[in-house]
């Protein structure tokens, strides 16, 4: 049986409204453990601007069109694993009500939500604070709803008309991901289905939506919404209420993510990095809050199957130029293995890595 999390007593949505709350709990002050580091740049130079794949190109019929957004979404994933989706066909009013929606569900009485609360890390409904409660001493600013949504439906009853939502939306995004992941198969040298193929993504392909609200903070420079972390999964979609706080890791920098209206937002996770062999590295992101508007955001993970194992595509992998750098492992178990211990940097992936020189 998976993990036991416990939860405080309250949310910090609830926390963060009592009335004239001018500090934050000492249990949320990450500042010793996260202290405020390199100054953050705003994407504004060309060095620092966050790519942008036009999805409508990806899908064009035109070859040339196509090589070249192959080539710009490959690029993004082997210089930052993180990049922003234009054109991509999902319906605007369809993102607002997801985004309506999470707040719908977080606007929720602390008793109404607790029936979503879940106990093991592998419940397919959880809702909860910071990221694994029962691990961590300082907890982080942020609730949470999870949910596993294929290859088995599953979504919380309430709010009213929640679950058609993230049903339509669900679907909409799983199309876009595997667009974005045959144009990546292509990139690396394989053929358009060859990592949808060899992962078993079709029909059990594994994906959870995750909805965030991270409320005002009265002390935003001590906590923090999410830590540095990569996802576990290949790709992450990521859409927001249009309040900032996410941040990217590129070349040693946090980069402010100022996202483009109606934009896709989009992570790649542990399992592209192991999949390709290390070629496509997993981006490390963080959260920060603010003292003036809560942030919404709504990140859906796609993965393999729950049962696939893991490992670097042998087609990339050669004994001697190109060895696998990476030990086999089931999907579900380095999922569980993520969501029982406490969120950091790319902890889990180390314990995969094979160390150079052995
Ligand atoms: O809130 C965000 O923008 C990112 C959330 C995130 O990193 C996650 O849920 O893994
Ligand atoms: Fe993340």
């Amino acid at each position: 049986m998976a993990p036991i999390i416990i939860q405080p007593a309250i949310t910090v949505k609830t926390l963060s409204e009592s009335p004239n709350l001018k500090s934050i709990p000492s249990n949320y002050d990450n500042s010793a453990i996260y202290p405020s580091d390199s100054p953050v740049s705003h994407p504004l130079h060309h060095s620092n601007s966050i790519p942008t794949v036009d999805f409508s190109l990806l899908t064009s019929t035109d070859p040339h069109q196509r090589s070249d957004a192959i080539n710009c979404l490959n690029k993004a994933c082997q210089d930052w694993g993180f990049f922003m989706v234009v054109n991509h066909g999902i319906p605007e009013n369809l993102m607002k009500a997801v985004i309506d929606g999470t707040q719908g569900f977080f606007n929720m009485t602390e008793e109404e939500k607790k029936e979503f609360e879940g106990k093991h890390v592998m419940d397919p409904i959880r809702c909860g604070t910071s990221f694994n409660t029962s691990k961590e001493k300082v907890f982080f600013w942020r609730d949470y709803l999870k949910v596993f949504v294929h290859p088995h439906f599953h979504s919380p009853s309430k709010p009213e008309g929640y679950s058609d939502i993230m049903l339509e939306y669900c679907k909409k995004s799983r199309q876009v991901a595997k667009e974005l992941l045959g144009g990546i198969s292509q990139g690396l040298g394989l053929e358009e289905c060859y990592l949808e193929k060899s992962l078993e993504m079709k029909k059990s392909g594994f994906q959870i939506f995750i909805a965030n609200y991270y409320p005002c903070c009265p002390q935003p420079q001590l906590a923090l919404g999410m830590p540095p972390h990569s996802d576990h999964g290949l790709l992450t979609l990521i859409i927001q209420n249009q309040v900032g706080g996410l941040q990217v890791q590129h070349q040693g920098k946090w980069i402010h993510v100022n996202a483009l209206p109606n934009s896709l937002l989009v992570n790649t996770g542990d399992h592209l990095e192991i999949f390709s062999n290390g070629k496509y590295k997993s981006n490390v992101h963080r959260v920060v809050v603010n003292n003036t508007s809560p942030r919404i955001s709504v990140a859906v993970a796609h993965g393999p199957s729950l049962e696939a194992i893991v490992s670097p595509a042998s087609p990339l992998v050669h004994s001697e130029s190109n060895p696998p750098a990476y030990v086999p492992m089931k999907y579900k178990d380095y999922m569980e293995l993520q969501q029982s211990n406490q969120l950091h940097q790319k902890s889990i992936l180390e314990q995969v890595k094979i160390d150079e020189g052995n």
